[in-house]
């Protein structure tokens, strides 16, 4: 039997990027309204910024994660850096991160390199893959916090699970799309029932 091939998304399923961007904004910001974690809707934090303040400069959200260690200082999200260890170390599985970065990519690019080698070791250096587009990259699963995943391929070869995030938890699914809560849901499950296919 051919391996599984697993993509794993970096912000938001292996790194928080969430509570860092919160966690930066009020530092800075500690007079200006905020979206509590709890009230996060939708894929983009400057979106919703956007909607409690439409006076913000253009780039007033963005320079949050354009900032040098942003990306370096994330913390990783519970459980992500054991299980990403556990499914390395499966038989008939291949693991790789799959990362898009950020279009102001001085610090963001070299920062998820250096986040990789730091919390999960020069084993996932070599399995890092940035794209903008993860349509174009084959795998059998892509576990992935965006939930609308678009690019130049209309039917990518993966199968895109899901991962909760504060962001998406209220967004309601198609019948036949699947979620991964948290690590500590039951991830091999979902990579041994790929094996059978
Ligand atoms: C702008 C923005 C980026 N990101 C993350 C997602 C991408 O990383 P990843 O593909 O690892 O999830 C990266 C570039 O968009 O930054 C968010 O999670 N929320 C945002 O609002
Ligand atoms: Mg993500």
């Amino acid at each position: 039997m051919p391996p599984v091939r697993v993509l794993v998304d970096m912000d938001g399923v292996l790194a928080d990027f969430e509570a860092s961007f919160l966690r930066l904004y009020r530092s800075r910001h500690p007079q200006l309204p905020y979206v509590a974690l709890d009230e996060r809707r939708g894929f983009s934090v400057e979106a919703q910024y956007r909607q409690l303040n439409p006076g913000l400069a253009a780039d007033f959200v963005r320079n949050i994660y354009g900032s040098p260690n942003f990306f370096l200082d994330l913390v990783p999200i519970p459980g992500a850096v054991e299980a990403m260890q556990e499914m390395f170390s499966l038989n008939e599985t291949e693991v790789f991160i799959c990362t898009s970065p950020i279009l102001k990519y001085e610090y963001c690019v070299k920062e998820k390199y250096a986040w990789v080698e730091k919390h999960l070791g020069p084993q996932f250096v070599q399995r890092l893959v940035m794209s903008r587009d993860k349509t174009i990259v084959s795998a059998d699963l892509l576990i992935d916090d965006k939930v609308d995943i678009k690019g130049v391929e209309p039917n990518p070869s993966w199968e895109h699970i899901v991962f909760t995030c504060w962001h998406n938890r209220h967004t309601e699914l198609e019948p036949h799309r699947r979620r991964l809560e948290s690590w500590s849901d039951d991830w091999k499950a979902i990579i041994d029932g790929k094996r059978r296919e």
